[in-house]
């Protein structure tokens, strides 16, 4: 048996941390329907990248996730209860997304950092500690501290944001296209930083990714996406790449084509 199907097996005999069930969002303004009776567990430890071409639902189906946005059918369950019956607030630290172009929001790196825990209640010393940490891990340099938004490259800002979510040590973190600004160099080591993180502290990582070669080297399991419904939800294992890129490929261009 392959790792990965062992791995299946496994989860079979604890229950998802994150369940989707039958999740459909339609727009009220013209009933048109973005997502399409979704099912998924998402498992301690899994790496489930979501592919699909721009306009997919990729992005909406992580807020929906964390309770950005309400299904207008179906239901999400974190750890066996319905995130309607959690507070937003105790949802999204535990749940806690990075979308693609964070904010800081007026704060220096430090100040953006910080704010998550003390808002948790935590005490400065301790505060710190899980900075420095953090920074240490994701090679977040010590001279960004003082600096704001302006003062930083676009990939920074996004290895900020995603220390920003670290800190707060969360039970599943939601990432929305993290290498996209990033450099080879930076993505492969975050990549391989957010493997450890799931292997060590199992924690479940859903990315979205318009790259392929980066879901394959991340993930355990792929969902693809098309026109709101899944088209495919399989082990990484038991991905045909070279199909699937051909297929995002078409989809790919279909999009173009209905936005010309
Ligand atoms: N709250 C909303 N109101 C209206 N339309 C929305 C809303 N959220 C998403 N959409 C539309 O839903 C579709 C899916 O959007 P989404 O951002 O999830 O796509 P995506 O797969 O993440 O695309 P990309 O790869 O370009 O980021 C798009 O057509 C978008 O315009």
């Amino acid at each position: 048996m392959t790792p990965e199907k062992k791995q299946d097996t496994a989860h079979h005999q604890t229950s998802p941390k994150l369940r989707l069930k039958e999740v459909s969002f339609v727009l009220p303004i013209d009933s048109r329907s973005l997502l399409e009776g979704i099912s998924i567990d998402i498992f301690s430890g899994d790496r489930l990248a979501i592919v699909g071409s721009s306009g997919a639902g990729k992005t909406l189906l992580l807020r929906l996730m964390n309770r950005l946005e309400e299904p207008t059918k179906g239901a999400i369950d974190f750890v066996g209860r319905d995130i309607r019956q959690i507070f937003p607030q105790q949802l999204r630290r535990s749940i806690v997304l990075v979308p693609q172009e964070s904010k800081l929001l007026g704060m220096t790196v430090a100040q953006t950092l910080a704010y998550p825990l003390t808002l948790m209640g935590l005490k400065p010393p301790e505060i710190q500690q899980r900075v420095d940490r953090w920074c240490a891990r994701l090679h977040i340099s010590s001279e960004w501290m003082s600096r704001n938004e302006m003062q930083l490259s676009v990939g920074q800002r996004q290895l900020v944001a995603i220390a920003r979510a670290l800190v707060m040590q969360p039970q599943v973190l939601l990432l929305d296209e993290p290498t996209s600004a990033l450099d080879r160099g930076r993505s492969n080591y975050l990549l391989e930083v957010l493997k450890e993180l799931s292997v060590a502290d199992s924690m479940a990582i859903v990315m979205t990714n318009h790259q392929l070669d980066v879901a394959r080297d991340f993930s355990s399991r792929v969902l693809y996406l098309q026109d709101g419904k899944v088209e495919q939800n399989s082990l990484a294992s038991e991905v045909n790449w070279i199909a699937l890129q051909e297929a995002l490929a078409r989809a790919e261009l279909q999009a173009a084509r209905e936005w010309d």
